[in-house]
């Protein structure tokens, strides 16, 4: 039996997708954006390409944990395992040499559901403000670095009074989006990613202006590797469908040192793979390298997470939950009469102010 669960009409009226409208908590959920196209007669499905709040019965849960075992149970050799990490950077690189920037599709649900990231306390630039940004302790390794010989820091977006950092920016299907909405205020957009031709394809954009964004090549994973703003000077830290390609036992690490570039009361906003999602149940033997970790035919890389885990990995960086939503839909393809059951983690996390 195809497990996969490509449900036919017929089949999905039988299932019966029970819908419901959760009772989240005002914290759990953004008021509109999670949750306004629900399904609650089984007939309408194709009506629409994608339904909010699908739950799961018991029993496709059981089908998606018997799926994964299944395509777990042949995992790549540990002698090829490495070079899915070491060679990160390349494989990545061979991927935007492939498709350019023709992949990804520009994240427009952003500030739908990452209202953050609008720099509503940032002013308008012609009445120009200079910020100072917060002290960096003496007992930081990163002081001083940023800072000119007369004590002026001298690190791009020093002026600024709103500082976003998109890591893992790819082509900047999130970075040109934020560009236009911070346009005319004193806000600041730093991106980066280990891929350079990823960060040139951004440079060489119409859009690009080095005035309000900077781009950089950074590896996330180099534990020596320094940014070009000092520590505690970011409003906010964006990672799309960045985590989930880094190796499981780096993650922690990565988290742990972005955090420090938050200011206090800064916070971490993360959308990423959740378990048991479709494109986890697609995986074939022998792609699996560790537990919900696998390797695509490209070489790039994809984990899966659980809500468990996310809050885990952002509550041992020192953060506080403000949201950690499992995002469960159904994605409907109209055409073929197919439907499939996605699951995305949506997680913001706040550095807290200490108390005065
Ligand atoms: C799935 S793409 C997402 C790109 C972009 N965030 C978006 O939403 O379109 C993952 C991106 O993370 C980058 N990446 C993966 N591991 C990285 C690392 N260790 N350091 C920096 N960038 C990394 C890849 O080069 C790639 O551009």
């Amino acid at each position: 039996m195809n497990k996969l669960r490509r449900f036919t009409v017929s089949k999905l009226a039988v299932t019966v997708i029970r819908v419901t409208l959760r009772s989240k908590s005002a914290a759990q959920r953004p008021s509109a954006p999670l949750g306004s196209r629900l399904l609650t007669d089984p007939d309408d499905v194709f009506k629409h390409n994608m339904w909010d709040h699908v739950q799961w019965t018991e029993e496709d849960k059981e089908n998606a944990k018997q799926m994964i075992e299944e395509n777990s149970r042949v995992q790549v050799s540990l002698k090829e395992q490495g070079k899915f990490d070491t060679e990160a950077c390349h494989y990545w690189d061979k991927f935007y040499e492939a498709h350019q920037d023709k992949f990804f599709k520009d994240r427009r649900w952003l500030f739908l559901e990452f209202p953050e990231l609008l720099p509503t306390g940032a002013v308008r630039q012609t009445t120009s403000t200079c910020y100072n940004p917060a002290p960096a302790s003496s007992s930081d390794p990163e002081a001083g670095r940023h800072q000119g010989q007369n004590g002026a820091a001298t690190f791009p977006g020093q002026q600024a009074s709103f500082r976003i950092l998109e890591v893992g920016c790819g082509v900047g299907n999130s970075v040109f989006p934020i560009l236009k909405n911070i346009k005319g205020t004193d806000s600041f957009l730093y991106g980066c990613d280990f891929s350079q031709r990823a960060i040139q394809l951004i440079m060489d954009h119409p859009d690009y202006d080095d005035s309000v964004c900077h781009v950089f090549v950074h590896d996330l994973c180099e534990e020596a590797a320094s940014f070009p703003f000092p520590p505690r000077s970011l409003d906010v830290i964006l990672a799309v469908f960045v985590l989930s390609s880094i190796h499981p036992e780096r993650i922690q690490g990565v988290v742990n040192r972005l955090s420090a570039y938050l200011k206090d009361g800064g916070v971490f906003l993360f959308r990423d793979y959740g378990r048991y999602d479709l494109s986890q149940l697609r995986f074939k033997k022998g792609q699996c390298l560790s537990e919900n970790f696998y390797t695509r035919g490209d070489g790039t890389c994809a984990y899966f997470f659980s809500k468990e885990e996310v809050h885990d990995l952002f509550s041992k960086a020192g953060l506080e939950e403000v949201q950690n939503l499992e995002d469960k839909r159904l994605q409907v393809n109209r055409r073929k009469k197919v439907v499939m059951r996605r699951v995305w983690m949506q997680s913001k996390y706040r550095k807290s102010s200490p108390p005065s």
